[in-house]
């Protein structure tokens, strides 16, 4: 895989225990622990990436003396698509605590044959021109989702780079991300193989917006 992606379960960490659980259909049905685990992968994801952003040098005044301070030059913009991406966003904000945030609605719009095109709905975004932008989502499966989000951030906003957090990523999903917006850095909480002819993740984890919110109705 290229060095335009990290898994961050090639190590044993915690994350990778947090993968596991939101994987698990038994603790699944803890709808609760299937968002903050998602919240906490993001929260993973945002301290690896702080550590590619520019710093400044600063002088801290403390109650004793001056502390030399490392501090992020700029504030990045996270975005997320709604629904499922919404804890793994809350995650980033919790340590991107001073970002911008930016919302967009990029779905799969199912027809009666069971196909689907994305649809996008609804963006909420602050300026973008020469900032770097966080997009996340849980679920990368074919990718579709996710190139028609950074394709239109991209040309509407002229980001400086480029991030993208997502759960549990699939090959073909990545290969499909990285051929069209070859930029962009993918940051996964972990890499499955196979997709279904539906467009889900094997093994993955089933619906993550489902998982985390209830069903919903196809409109
Ligand atoms: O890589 P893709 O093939 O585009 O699939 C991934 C997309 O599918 C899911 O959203 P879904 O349409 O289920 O919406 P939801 O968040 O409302 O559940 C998921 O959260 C991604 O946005
Ligand atoms: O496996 C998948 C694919 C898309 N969206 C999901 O929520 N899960
Ligand atoms: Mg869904």
């Amino acid at each position: 895989m290229s060095f335009m992606v990290v898994n961050l379960s090639e190590q044993y960490t915690l994350l990778s225990d947090w993968i596991s659980e939101i994987r698990d259909e038994e603790v699944q049905k803890d709808r609760m622990r299937f968002r903050r685990n998602l919240e906490r992968i993001g929260e993973v994801a945002a301290y690896e990436i702080s550590k590619t952003l520019p710093f400044v040098e600063k002088e801290v005044q403390t109650p004793l003396g001056t502390a030399n301070c490392k501090a992020l030059k700029e504030q990045p913009v996270i975005t997320t698509i709604l629904r499922a991406g919404l804890p793994l966003h809350q995650g980033l904000l919790n340590f991107f605590d001073k970002a911008d945030n930016g919302f967009i609605s990029a779905y799969r719009k199912h027809q009666r044959d069971g196909s689907f095109e994305i649809s996008l709905d609804y963006v909420s975004c602050p300026e973008l021109e020469g900032r770097v932008v966080i997009v996340s989502d849980p679920m990368l499966a074919t990718g579709a989702s996710l190139v028609k989000t950074i394709q239109y951030l991209r040309e509407e906003g002229h980001p400086s780079e480029i991030h993208v957090v997502v759960a549990i990523a699939c090959t073909v999903g990545i290969e499909f991300v990285l051929r069209s917006e070859p930029q962009c850095k993918i940051w996964c909480g972990a890499i499955d193989d196979e997709l279904t002819a539906k467009g889900y993740i094997v093994p993955g984890l089933g619906d993550a917006g489902d998982l985390a919110y209830g069903n919903k109705v196809q409109m």
